[in-house]
């Protein structure tokens, strides 16, 4: 890396003509290369099997660029970067010839032999393409090599420790990047220092004063054109293994002792640790599950989950999970986390909602108008900010008390528009800053939680499938499952927050 920050790297990017590396890479490094943050020394080998020019590539990477709404400024000049490679991954004999243009790369740009590696195509080819990397000398390098490994990160425990043993023979464990996508989020990084930057929050963030924690992840896409890949997976394994533990985990993790990613990343293994198992017969108690049935959402007619393309007709895939998650540690014995997500649902929002406990003694109590509690909003997408809900009193003669919001909205606190997770965990990555990544231990402690939850739904068909209607807020046992324990669910629109 140079003084300035701009960092050198030759880039190899496997699955360069797909969708990821279209709408989220290029236009990502192009952010990079505009803030000034690419140095001249990059260049980036896009390998897939189609059969494509140097010049037909540039032309899609400009494409890409352009259909992300970036001001195309130095368009030609950031594209001349890329060049392509014809290759079909299984095949052992194309390596030598990646490996001659990567050498040709490193000298003609100058770029001290960093190597990274973006797997961004389908899980299956992950172990195979790491293991070339190796047998055909491609991580010989000088300078550093990196391997960037999209999700899924296995199917369960079991394909992801021999995904994990597969590609720990060409790299080490401070060498893999293990992309989640949520931590590259500008409000999920803010989680930490909302709660260690505030003396505010800091000490009631317990279970002395913290009733209960709600994180939700609502879409109103389906599953569309992803039929094949998510009736392997379901909602479970495509968001909660990964995105919704990952949030629960930065929202429990004990303070590090310093800002590092391997301190961080150890308290965060601590709260997957102390995750309650919940398994058997259990697992209803906790978990729900839902699928989508056939409606109208935005005036327009949308099918059944069971109707999607590559979709079994009997499908028993859940498109939606609601889930009570209990840390039995010392600071959290007694309080739950509860989670959900699900396509298809009346809103694309993803929030966190902190519920404090009730005052002790309420004294401006009136009958059939109880105090609002305190709440903690992170907003995290689409707005990006916080509120923190308080009562005051109302204005006027009386006592009466009344809620009032205090707001901040990031973007315009920092008059710009936040950069996207891509930008961020590429920039991290490039610079060596492993702390957004998912470490093995994380992953193989989620995975061991999942799995039992998978196995009891795997072993019994439900059959209120579909139980929830395009546009709704997701199956009513959903419902059920807070006010059993004397909660609801906070329903937050635009900024506003009322019970569900
Ligand atoms: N798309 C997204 O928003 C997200 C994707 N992901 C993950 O990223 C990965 C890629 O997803 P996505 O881009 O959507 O997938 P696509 O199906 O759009 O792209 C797959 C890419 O792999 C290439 N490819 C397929 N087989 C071979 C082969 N044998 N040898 C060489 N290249 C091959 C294809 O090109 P060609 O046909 O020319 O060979 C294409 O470039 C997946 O793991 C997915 O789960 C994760 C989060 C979000
Ligand atoms: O990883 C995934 O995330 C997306 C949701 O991401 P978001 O940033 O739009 O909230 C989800 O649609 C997809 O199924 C899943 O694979």
């Amino acid at each position: 890396m140079s003084q300035n920050g701009e960092q050198k790297s030759l880039i190899m990017i496997f699955g360069a003509t797909g969708d990821l590396a279209n709408r989220k890479l290029f236009p990502s490094l192009y952010r990079l290369f505009r803030k000034g943050l690419l140095s001249d020394r990059f260049a980036v080998i896009g390998v897939a099997r189609r059969p494509l020019t140097n010049e037909q590539f540039q032309e899609n990477v400009k494409k890409s660029v352009v259909e992300a709404g970036e001001n195309a400024g130095g368009i030609a000049e950031f594209a001349s970067h890329f060049y392509y490679h014809s290759h079909d991954v299984t095949d052992s004999a194309s390596y030598a010839a990646l490996k001659g243009m990567a050498k040709e790369l490193d000298n003609h740009y100058g770029l001290g032999g960093n190597r990274i590696f973006y797997l961004a195509m389908a899980p299956e080819f992950f172990g195979p393409i790491a293991l070339h990397l190796k047998s055909d000398g491609l991580t010989d390098v000088q300078g550093f090599k990196r391997l960037v490994i999209e999700k899924p990160f296995g199917h369960d425990l079991e394909s992801a420790i021999e995904l994990n043993e597969q590609i720990r023979t060409a790299f080490s464990e401070d060498e893999v990047y293990r992309i989640d996508h949520y931590l590259g989020k500008q409000m999920v990084q803010n989680i930490e220092v909302i709660r260690f930057a505030n003396a505010l929050f800091e000490p009631l963030w317990n279970n002395r004063y913290i009733s209960n924690i709600q994180v939700t992840s609502s879409e109103t896409l389906g599953v569309e054109e992803r039929g094949r890949y998510y009736e392997t997976s379901g909602a479970l394994r495509d968001m909660v293994q990964n995105h919704m533990l990952q949030m629960v985990a930065l929202l429990a993790m004990e303070p590090p002792i310093k800002l590092t990613t391997d301190e961080i990343r150890s308290e965060k293994i601590r709260v997957f640790r102390s995750l309650r198992t919940i398994e058997g017969e259990e697992v209803s108690n906790y978990f729900v599950r839902g699928q989508y049935g056939a409606g109208t959402l935005d005036g327009k007619e949308v099918p059944s989950y069971r109707d999607e393309p590559n979709v079994d007709k009997n499908s028993n895939t859940e498109t939606y999970v609601a889930g009570k998650l209990m840390i039995d540690n010392q600071r959290w014995a007694g309080v739950p986390f509860y989670i959900r997500t699900g396509k298809r649902l009346g809103a694309k929002s993803t929030k966190i909602i902190v519920q404090f406990k009730d005052v002790p003694m309420n004294l401006y109590y009136q009958p059939n108008k109880p105090l609002n509690p305190n709440l903690l909003v992170i907003h995290i997408q689409p707005e990006e900010g916080i509120t923190l809900h308080l009562n005051a009193k109302k204005a006027g003669q009386g006592m009466d008390a009344t809620e009032v919001k205090l707001s901040f909205a990031n973007n315009a606190i920092n008059e710009m528009n936040t950069p996207e997770a891509y930008e961020l965990l590429l920039y991290d990555c490039m610079r060596g800053d492993a702390t957004n990544f998912a470490h093995w231990d994380e992953v193989a402690l989620s995975w061991s939680f999942v799995d039992k939850i998978s196995d009891a739904w795997e072993s019994t068909k439900d059959e209120s499938f579909p139980n929830y209607e395009p546009g709704s807020r997701g199956p009513a046992a959903a419902d059920e499952l807070l006010s059993k324990d004397g909660f609801f669910w906070w329903r937050v629109r635009d900024l506003k927050v009322e019970r569900c």
